[in-house]
């Protein structure tokens, strides 16, 4: 079941004033000002350690990917590119330690932050029980309904007033690199390509993050595209299922992975008419030259 569980501003841990309390000067404008939204703790390797062992001695479960950045210059860094601003919705998925929410927040967003693990979920719903800018799903996102999620924030936000600008993802930083002839080179590569324009933008060493991963990291940045502007396909779902057989047999070549959706010698004559080679193999073939065999082959 969905744990759909706003934070609560009934939650919020700022000491309220008491009738026995002996009256206090006013603030001044400026201080007052500054006191209305906290001041952003750091995520070092002190703060992270610490969080995790809040509720108890905590083991990062390597199945799950746990890796904590533990510089917030980074996660400011990836809230620049991603331009997050006041009022913008930003779906978060794996919020850890909160270390990126944290700094979305201050960003002026509202976050929906879907965590599998049960222990890093309430750790992250207590660190920000303060702030109504955050819903936490205790989910795993691969099976979770995102887009009801989102639909039912966006509809409460309109409904008093709020006009939130648009919904942003935290994405896996390894779908970016889509060059050719890689053993890198899958179907999520031509995804990412048909309905985004993805951009690295840089380099995180693998010493920013506990426990220390073996391999380095990336920020990509994807501007979705608009319906316009995706390649000229009939049927997006045949064109996905067509790469994802070619794919399947990755060492394969085309004239005999896709001889279910025709003849091998009407292939054959689409990748000449493409400008490819009859031996090609998925590898060989951009995003555009799917469309282009994909185009061809469905007419027959
Ligand atoms: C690499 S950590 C990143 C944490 C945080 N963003 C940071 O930079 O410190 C990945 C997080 O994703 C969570 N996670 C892994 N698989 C998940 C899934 N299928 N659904 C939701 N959360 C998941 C993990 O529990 C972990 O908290």
């Amino acid at each position: 079941m969905l744990s759909i569980t706003p934070t609560s501003p009934s939650l919020r841990p700022c000491a309220r004033p008491r009738l026995s309390d002996p009256p206090r000067p006013p603030l001044p404008v400026v201080a007052a000002a500054a006191t209305s939204r906290r001041k952003r703790s750091e995520d070092d390797y002190h703060a992270t350690i610490k969080s995790l062992n809040s509720k108890g001695r905590y083991t990062p479960r390597k199945s799950l990917g746990q890796h904590y950045m533990l510089n917030s210059s980074i996660n400011e860094a990836l809230s620049n590119v991603a331009e997050v601003e006041d009022g913008d919705v930003v779906l978060e998925i794996g919020p850890g330690t909160g270390s990126l929410t944290n700094v979305l927040i201050d960003a002026g967003a509202t976050v929906i932050a879907i965590e599998k693990d049960p222990h890093m979920a309430m750790l992250v719903r207590d660190r920000f029980g303060y702030t109504d800018q955050l819903v936490v799903l205790q989910e795993d996102f691969t099976k979770c309904h995102i887009h009801s999620h989102l639909s039912s924030l966006l509809e409460n936000k309109n409904s008093i007033g709020i006009k939130p600008r648009y919904a942003k993802d935290e994405t896996a930083s390894r779908l970016a690199d889509c060059s050719l002839r890689t053993s890198e080179y899958r179907p999520i590569n031509i995804f990412v390509n048909f309905y985004s324009d993805p951009e690295y933008k840089f380099k995180v060493e693998r010493t920013n993050f506990f426990p220390q991963p073996n391999v380095d990291a990336a920020v990509i940045k994807f501007t979705l595209k608009q319906v316009v502007d995706y390649p000229p396909v009939a049927s997006p779902k045949s064109f996905f299922s067509m790469v994802n057989s070619a794919f399947n047999g990755k060492r394969k070549m085309l004239r005999r992975s896709l001889q279910h959706i025709c003849p091998s010698l009407e292939i054959e004559a689409a990748l000449k008419n493409v400008g490819l080679p009859v031996t090609a193999r998925p590898q060989d073939l951009t995003l555009d030259d799917f469309v282009k065999l994909h185009n061809l082959i469905t007419q027959l």
